[in-house]
């Protein structure tokens, strides 16, 4: 069981290494091609994970992916504060045009802190506190996501290297400490706007984010 916080997410004591079971599968046709959808669950903390892939992911080649965190403001409801929704539809749209990728969506809302827990940290931040100070002052670290989800999953699926799309030196970094083998990094800048450009000098000046900061670069996707 989950040991839950205050607050009601779970705490990084929680976070040890997950096996996942994978369920099952189908197709889903997307705007840019149709892929394979894939469920997983995690019975230590009951949340379903999802990969999709697209082409042979388990040729032994390095595949092109995306490990995307949840952000449903963002990835469903459009929301300008970050980036989320537009690296998802980006990378998407990558693999798309590669005919051969995959993506595996982890349900760590809020950098592991949980949905509620991410919008009280936002109407903190809309007093004027940082997204790093904001998670701080509700008592959790800056990140607590656990990376060790995608190990059952890329087993499943036959992956052994990654050409992975992040502006995140420090998710390759605990990607690799895992194990994983991430033969290149990709950046994936998208969607600098006047909602999200505090939130994208945060990421880059307090954790580790490879971005342009505001006035330099925009939209600077490298592709
Ligand atoms: N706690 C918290 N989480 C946020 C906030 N804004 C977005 N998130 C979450 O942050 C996660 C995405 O992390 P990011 O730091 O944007 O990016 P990343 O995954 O580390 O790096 P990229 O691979 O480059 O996207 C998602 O789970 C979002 O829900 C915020 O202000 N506070
Ligand atoms: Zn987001």
């Amino acid at each position: 069981m989950s040991i839950i916080t205050p607050q009601g997410a779970p705490s990084a004591a929680a976070a040890t290494d997950h096996k996942l079971e994978y369920v099952t599968s189908c197709e889903l046709p997307m705007p840019w091609a149709t892929f394979q959808l894939h469920a997983f669950v995690d019975h230590a903390s009951g949340k379903e994970h999802l990969a999709l892939t697209l082409g042979a992911v388990n040729d032994g080649e390095p595949v092109l992916a995306r490990v995307h965190s949840e952000c449903l403001t963002g990835d469903a409801l459009f929301s300008q504060r970050c980036d989320c929704g537009a690296q998802l539809e980006g990378a998407l749209q990558k693999i798309a045009a590669e005919g051969r990728g995959a993506i595996l969506y982890l349900r760590q809302e809020g950098r592991g802190i949980g949905l509620i827990n991410k919008i009280r940290a936002y109407r903190i931040q809309d007093g004027g506190a940082d997204t790093v100070e904001a998670n701080q002052q509700l008592g959790f670290a800056a990140d607590l996501r656990d990376y060790s989800l995608c190990e059952s999953m890329l087993e499943h699926l036959d992956i052994t290297a990654l050409r992975l799309m992040t502006n995140n030196p420090r998710k390759v970094a605990a990607l690799q400490k895992i194990g994983i083998t991430v033969v290149e990094r990709i950046p994936l800048i998208l969607n600098r706007n006047p909602f999200n450009t505090r939130y994208l000098d945060t990421k880059a000046s307090k954790l580790g984010h490879l971005l342009p900061m505001d006035g330099m670069e925009r939209d600077a996707d490298s592709n």
